[in-house]
């Protein structure tokens, strides 16, 4: 298949790079130099001089914070460049991929039952507002799609890149002596190198619609960090505490844990449990970008 991706440096992108390319895909990859996607004119230049059978988009505003006090900005990435991404896509018939997050959810703080796709969102902060308007775009606008949900993304590319919470916890555990992570928001973090291995199984059915792809099983970040420290054996005290004790910008989902049995169903990937994964993310080595 022709193959373009957008996002290409950044750390799923890279995944998909490597993981599509050994599948034997013909690949063009955008960086944000070649295209700024909230601009139809940038996408028009940067689109017309291939002719993919499918776009995958990876681009996106994920500063969850700062999408607070710029809300219009996250708009403009998370939702009109998807819309407009859909629109180029349905008039050149051509299949768009496009990822979005666990942050649609939110609004039902106790639930228990990991979330199923048709579920209904209920985003409580900016980005989520965001991306979920960038959903609702690319299923109204593109009759080919595939819109996928996932969540805490980490990947090697990360550690040079826009960063990643593996990458964070591996910097400060190093340079304090004590960390205090929230314990009340129950969630699945997701290796970029697996997800990469079910979209290019995904890519392949023809089965179009909304999927949740994350790691098997479910956390906090405070269970996740200690599990990190303790894989690399990193020694630092770690403090529980609650979303209140820990006053950031954005409010965050309590739960958001998706059910992914749909795309395991539909494509017969099994995503590794959590902590195989990022056991597996740590003993491995960084990415050689020339590759
Ligand atoms: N990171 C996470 O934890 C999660 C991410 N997701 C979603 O998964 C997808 C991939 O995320 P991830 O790989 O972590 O993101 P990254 O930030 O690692 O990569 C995104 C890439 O997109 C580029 N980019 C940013 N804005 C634009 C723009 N306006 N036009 C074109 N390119 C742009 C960035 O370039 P530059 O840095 O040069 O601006 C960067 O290379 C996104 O849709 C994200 O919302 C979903 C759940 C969790
Ligand atoms: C650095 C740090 C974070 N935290 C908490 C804050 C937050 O609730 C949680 C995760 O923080 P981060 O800033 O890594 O991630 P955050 O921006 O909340 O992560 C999200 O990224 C976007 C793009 C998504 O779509 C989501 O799926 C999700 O992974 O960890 C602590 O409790 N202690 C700390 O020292």
């Amino acid at each position: 298949m022709q193959i373009t991706i957008i996002g290409a440096r950044g750390q799923l992108g890279q995944d998909l790079r490597l993981s599509l390319a050994a599948d034997g895909h013909q690949l063009t990859c955008l960086t944000h130099q070649d295209i700024s996607i909230e601009n139809a004119a940038s996408i028009e230049a940067a689109l017309d001089q291939s002719s993919p059978n499918l776009i995958i988009n990876t681009a996106a505003y994920n500063k969850v914070d700062q999408a607070e006090s710029e809300p219009d900005i996250a708009f403009a990435i998370n939702a009109l460049g998807p819309r407009l991404l859909a629109q180029y896509c349905q008039k050149h018939k051509i299949c768009l991929l496009h990822f979005s997050s666990d942050y649609v959810f939110g609004l039902e703080g106790l639930r228990k039952p990991a979330y199923k796709e048709n579920d209904p969102p209920g985003p409580i902060s900016a980005y989520g507002q965001s991306k979920l308007a960038g959903e609702y775009f690319i299923r109204a606008i593109c009759s080919q799609h595939y819109v996928v949900r996932t969540c805490g993304l980490y990947g090697k590319a990360g550690k040079t890149g826009n960063g990643n919470f593996v990458e964070t916890m591996l910097r400060l555990g190093k340079e304090r002596d004590e960390l205090s992570l929230i314990n009340d928001q129950h969630c699945t973090p997701t290796s970029t190198h697996d997800l990469s291995a079910a979209i290019t199984r995904l890519i392949t059915t023809d089965q179009f619609g909304l999927y949740h792809a994350t790691s098997q099983g479910k956390t906090t970040w405070y269970e996740f960090a200690q599990t990190i420290f303790d894989l690399a054996g990193i020694e630092v005290q770690t403090n529980p505490i609650t979303t209140e004790q820990y006053q950031a910008a954005a409010e965050r989902p309590r739960f958001s844990v998706l059910d992914c049995s749909k795309l395991e169903e539909v494509t017969g990937f099994s995503f590794p449990h959590w902590k195989q994964s990022l056991s597996t993310y740590l003993e491995s080595p960084d990415l050689d970008i020339n590759k």
